[in-house]
Order: C-alpha cells, then structure tokens, then sequence
C-alpha cells in the first residue's frame, strides 16, 4: 500500500496562476520521498494540501488510503508527524514541556512518552530540556520543531525543510535516522529540502517545477539517465532541456510521469510493500480505537500550555486582566469628585476694598450686626459663605478688570456685586406689599466660564447653596420664618438622594465595561497568541478537536474570571464607600455572565482573523461602543430613536441597569431588569458560541502566508 497518493492535484490562489497543476506523486510507505524545486514553485502548498489545509480545485489526495478532505482531521492524525517550515512552537513552553505537549495532545501513553522524549532529545542533541524554546538558536528551535514531529513514533512524517540551519553532523545525524526509521519501521517520509545533495540519499526523489513533477525517479536513476554525478548537475540539465516543455505541459493541463512509473518509464523500485502495508492498515485499526473525540489527556495538554504560556508572559495577565481593573480605580479617583483650587473673581461695588470685608467680619465676629433688620456691608456675610473649598476669591477693582481676567482663562468666573446689595436686599425682607421694581433688579450677576461644563455647574450650584444659607440667616436676624425663600414645591427621592456623589452613578456602568472588555481582552490575546506561530495548525493537525479547543478557552476564561471577580470584590470594598442593598451573589454571578459575555465575543472574533492589529482596534471599537451607547455617562433616552434600538441589544446597556437595580435597589431575580439582564447576556454567550464553534468547524487552519 501507498503511504500518500496525490492525483491530477490542481489548486490556485488566483484563480490564474496554478500553483499544483494536475501533480501526481506517491509516497511508498517504507520509503523516503525527496520533494526539490525552486523556491515558489508550490512544495509547501503540495504538503499542506496532503495534510488538509488547503484545498484542492480538483484532484485526489489518499494517505494511508483514506481520501483526505479539507479541513477535516483525517482519522489518522496522530500517525503523521509534521514539521512546518516555520518553528511552530510555543516560545514560553521549554523543550521538555514543548514535547510533552505534542505527545500528549498525540495522546501517547506516558511511559512510552518518557521513552521517546528521551531518545529523542538524544538523537537530536538537545541536551537541556529544561531551556525555553525562545532562548534557543534558530536551529535548536528547528531541532526542538522537527523533535515534536517524531515524538510520537508517527507512521508518515511530512517535513518541510527540516535541515535548514542545522550544521552538516546533526543532518547527517537526522538523515541515518530517517533511512533507519524507514527500514526499521516501515515509516514513510516526505521531505522538502534546498540541500540537493541530500535528496540523494532519499529512496525516491521529485522534482516540482511549475505545480508539476518534471522528474519523479529513484535518485540512481535520475543520476543515470543523465550521465552526471550529482543530483544537482541532473537537475539543472532537467531543468534547462525541460522547462520549456513543463510550461507547455502545464498549460495543457498535460503532467510528467508520476511516481506510479520512474522517470525512464520502468515501473517503480518498491513495488515490493504489499506485505508491510498489511501490516500497517492492522495496526492503524487497532490504534484509531484508542483516539478519542474529547480526550482528557488532551484537554489537560492544551490547558497546561496555556497556563505556562500566561505563566511567563506577565505582561498578557497585566493588560488584559489588571488594565481594566486599574482603569476602574483611576476612575474612582478622578470621576466625580468636586474640584478644589478654583478661582473666582469678586467685584463688589458695595465696598471698595475686598480685604476690608476680612476686616469688617472679624470686628462683626462674623454675626449680623443688627437685629431690626437693617444691616450695612451684607455682601460681605454673602462672600463668608463662599469657602475656600468652592473656590478661593480674588478681588478685582472693575468690572472692566475681572472680565479681561475671565476672558484670558485665568479664573472660572467672576460675581459683580452691585453697590446697593444690602439695601436691595433688606427691603426684600421688609414690607412686601410696598416693594417696588429697583429691588428686584439682579444684585450679584455672574459670569461663568462655560465651556468648561463640570466646572461650572459645579460652581453655580455651590454659588447657589452660599446664598441660599446667607439668606436664611439674615431671615432669621430679621424673624422671619427662614422657610420663606423655600418653594412651595418639594421634590423628594424614593432611590438615591439630591447629595449622592455624580460617581457612584457611573460605576455600575463603569464595571459592566471594565468587565466585558477584560473577558474580550483576555480571550483575543489567548486564543490570537495561540493562533499565530503555526502551533495552532500543529494542534489541529496532531487531531485536536474543536470542542477540546474551546472548552479550555472557555475553562481559561472562566478562571480568569473568577481571579478578576475577587480582585474587583476586594478594590470595591475598599474604595467604593456605598451601600450594596441586593443579593452580591446575584451581582457576583452576574458580573461572571459579564465576563464571559466578552469572553464569547473575544472568542469569536478572534477565530475570524488572527491579524493582532486588527484584533487590538477590534476589542478597542467593541468596547468604545459599549461605553457610548450603553447608557451609563448618558441616559439612552437623549439618543436619536434609531441609536436607541442599537443601544438595548448591545451587552453593556441592560447590564447596566440591572447592576444599578442590584447594587442600589435591592432588586432580585423576579425583576425584569434582572432576569432580563441574565437572559441577554446568556443569549449573546450561546451564539457567540455557537458562531465561534461554527467558524472553527468551518475554517480550522490559520493562513500562513
Ligand atoms: N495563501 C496564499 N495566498 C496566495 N498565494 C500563496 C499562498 N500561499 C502560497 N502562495 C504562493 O504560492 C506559490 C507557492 O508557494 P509555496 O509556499 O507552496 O512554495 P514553496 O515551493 O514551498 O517555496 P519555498 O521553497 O520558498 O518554501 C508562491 O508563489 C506563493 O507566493
């Protein structure tokens, strides 16, 4: 039996350009199979077709006799060994913990894994196991690439230039194993190389010009058949004599012999294997029984690498778990607190001096001075009220004076007070009847810098408070019932009250985004990190199933969760001072759903591209969205209608009531706000899902070009 068999393999990238045009090639199993060729000229894309990862527009490609289908693991996954061109490795993992890794996900039994490891490590004279894959040199890395291949004894090895860069004694080394392997344990090999001279040693070696095989021949034969002495002389002679002629064939959809004949059209050399691959196909049947869909095993190697991998990359659990918890405290202490330091100008016509007011108030000891109500320097008692930690007073002398000021941004504002303000002001507590229109005239006008928003409604409302409480003193020196200048309309609260700080408002929303965006932060680094570098396709390769891949993800995600829960128990504890009135169960479990909310999103969307960059403005546009839409610095209700409809089906905006109705309201899960919340959120975690399953059942390997 044939090991490979590859017939009329015909694929484009283009559409245009075939890069496999009608290729035929068998692999004999026991044998070792040379693949040169210039470089370009579709090595890499022959051996990715062979092992599934890209797929064919026409044409059949058989291992072991069964029919390879794109992107579906063949049943006999854990009988190849492959070694991309690439390292493939995890960089964090150490040698010993890269080989484990493989012969777990193989599925190896555990002595037999030592053994190999062993041996292994030996032959390939890598001698410290304990060293990181990335503070090897290039050919150790390549050595450490070309080790995980082997280390589970595989029946086919698919190696694409596994010598480049080892010196001449370790491939020569590599190449007696091979010829060994091959004799001693029927292995089959396909090999690229760009070291000519090695190909000769291989039983049969093909050289691939323009997607077909000009020459496909025992080496001897080919040497032979050209009257040279090295493949390479052969080659060059085939080439120049036959180029022209391949473009020609190749257009013409017309190939070279394959390997079923040699290239002088005698019948091939192994035509002797038909008793070894009796052999084989039994043990393949009793092998394929111990491959199991969801391995444990498996399972505990995926889980494993990734824990070490986070383990050594603190960088990854500082950003994507600790960035939005940071985030979160910056935000306690820079949000809504009331400013300090502010300047504000006082003009005050009524006296000529602003220091006198000091002076007077200390002479007064800062009481009213009269009890008939008729009062002098009042102005002053009004600027007492305003304290420092509103803001600190500068006297100007003119109006003229302070605008200038205000203008070039020097201070926030400035009070103009008129010169008759305790005249105007007394009358307004004597006789109302007899009032007359002068007094009603504006007594303090202020000019507030407006275009800083925060900053001046934070001092029109304490300008007001200082007045408010200089009036009602001066109503109570004049024995007036100080509730006279209240309204007669009261407006009281039922949640909350009119001095809760602006803060404790936005956290709920705060830490729904904080939250979703660690779980997207997270689980787009992890599953991107593992999808770069080629280990992934490895993995998939090695037989891996995509529930395995995502339940440790998810498991992954879980825990993270769980550390990032405690984590933000324990800084809300200390710094947030309000009150929680519901269950915190409810509100634990809740911010978990959160979590894995961003989680499932990340998942997916990292399964879509494996492009860092676009992934990173990804997670950063989902959870500018969030934060824009969901309600939490601004009510929904001030959106266009059309925003509005956006805004409740995106995952921050019901959370974040739902928060708010736990955290303030006492709410449980019989409100609609609550099991609302948990119902979106389980919804958005059971499709993301769902897609993420979809999209990796559908596209399993990432590009590597
Ligand atoms: N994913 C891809 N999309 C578009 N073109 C591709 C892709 N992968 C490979 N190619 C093109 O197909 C051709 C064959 O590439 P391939 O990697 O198979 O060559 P190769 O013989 O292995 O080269 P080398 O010896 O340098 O590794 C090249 O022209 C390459 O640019």
């Amino acid at each position: 039996m044939n090991s490979i068999e590859v017939r009329g393999a015909t694929l484009s990238y283009d559409q245009k350009n075939p890069v496999l045009n009608g290729l035929d090639l068998t692999v004999q199993t026991g044998s070792i199979y040379g693949l040169i060729g210039p470089s370009g000229c579709g090595k890499t894309t022959l051996l990715s077709s062979i092992l599934g990862m890209k797929q064919l527009d026409s044409g059949t490609i058989k291992v072991l006799g069964q029919k390879v289908v794109y992107e579906k693991s063949s049943k006999f996954s854990n009988m190849i060994g492959y070694m991309p061109q690439e390292t493939a490795l995890v960089p964090e993992l150490t040698i010993k913990e890269t080989l484990n890794y493989f012969g777990n996900i193989y599925q190896m039994n555990q002595i037999l894994l030592k053994q190999r490891l062993i041996m292994i490590c030996d032959l390939l004279e890598l001698n410290d196991v304990n060293k990181q894959v990335n503070h090897l040199s290039g050919g150790g890395k390549r050595r450490v690439s070309f080790a995980a291949a082997l280390i589970h004894d595989p029946k086919i090895l698919i190696l694409d230039e596994p010598t480049v860069g080892l010196d001449s004694i370790l491939r020569e080394k590599i190449w007696t194993f091979l010829i060994d392997s091959t004799k001693s344990s029927n292995m089959s090999v396909i090999i690229t190389t760009h070291y000519i001279a090695e190909a000769e040693r291989s039983n049969y070696c093909g050289l691939m010009i323009n997607g077909v095989l000009l020459a496909d021949d025992h080496p001897k034969n080919i040497l032979a058949k050209f009257g040279v002495l090295n493949l390479e002389e052969a080659f060059l002679a085939l080439c120049l004599s036959k180029k022209s002629k391949a473009e020609g064939c190749a257009s013409n959809g017309v190939h070279f012999p394959n390997s079923a004949s040699t290239f002088d059209g005698s019948n091939s050399i192994h035509a002797d294997d038909s008793s070894n691959s009796t052999k084989i196909n039994e043990n393949i049947i009793v092998e394929l029984d111990k491959r199991k869909t969801f391995s444990g095993q498996t399972f505990r190697a995926l889980f494993k690498k990734e824990v070490i991998r986070i383990r050594r990359q603190p960088g990854e659990i500082f950003f994507t778990i600790l960035f939005p918890l940071i985030k979160g405290i910056l935000f306690i202490y820079t949000m809504g607190k009331n400013p300090k330091g502010l300047s504000i100008g006082v003009v005050n016509n009524e006296i000529s001096d602003i220091n006198y007011c000091s002076e007077y108030l200390k002479s007064t000891n800062y009481e009213f001075n009269n009890s008939s109500c008729n009062f002098e320097n009042l102005s002053c008692y009004f600027l007492n009220e305003i304290r420092d930690d509103t803001a600190v007073k500068i006297g100007y002398n003119s109006f003229d004076e302070a605008y200038k000021s205000a203008k070039a941004a020097r201070i926030y504002g400035f009070l103009s007070i008129a010169s008759n303000f305790t005249e105007a002001i007394t009358k307004r507590k004597s006789d109302w009847q007899a009032l007359t229109d002068d007094v009603f005239l504006d007594q303090i006008d202020v000019y507030l810098d407006h275009e800083n928003l925060q900053i001046a409604s934070f001092l029109k409302l304490r300008l007001f408070k200082a007045f408010e409480k200089f009036n009602k003193k001066l109503l109570q020196q004049c024995d007036l019932n100080e509730k006279l200048e209240d309204s007669p309309m009261s407006i009281e609260t039922f949640y909350g009250d009119f001095d809760s700080d602006y803060v404790k408002t936005l956290i709920p929303a705060l830490f729904i985004q904080a939250i979703l965006l660690s779980g997207i932060l997270f689980s787009l680094s992890s599953i991107a990190q593992s999808r770069t570098g080629g280990v992934w396709n490895r993995t998939i390769i090695a037989g891996v199933t995509v529930s395995e891949i995502i339940s440790v993800q998810f498991t992954l995600l879980f825990i993270s969760d769980i550390v990032q829960l405690i984590v933000l128990k324990i800084i809300t504890a200390t710094l947030y001072d309000g009150e929680i009135v519901g269950n915190q169960w409810i509100l634990g479990f809740f911010c978990l759903m959160v979590y894995m909310t961003g989680s499932s999103i990340g998942i997916f969307v990292s399964i879509l591209t494996n492009n860092l960059l676009i992934l990173n403005t990804a997670g950063m546009v989902i959870f500018f969205f969030g934060g824009s839409l969901c309600g939490g610095m601004w009510p929904i209700e001030g959106q266009p209608k059309f925003l509005q409809y956006l805004s409740v089906t995106i995952p921050t905006t019901l959370p974040t009531v739902t928060v708010k109705n736990i955290i303030a309201k006492g709410f449980d899960m019989s409100h609609e706000t609550i099991y609302g919340g948990f119902a979106l959120l389980g919804a958005y975690i059971a499709t993301m899902l769902t897609l993420s399953f979809w999209s990796l059942k559908r596209t399993k390997f990432t590009e590597q070009h």
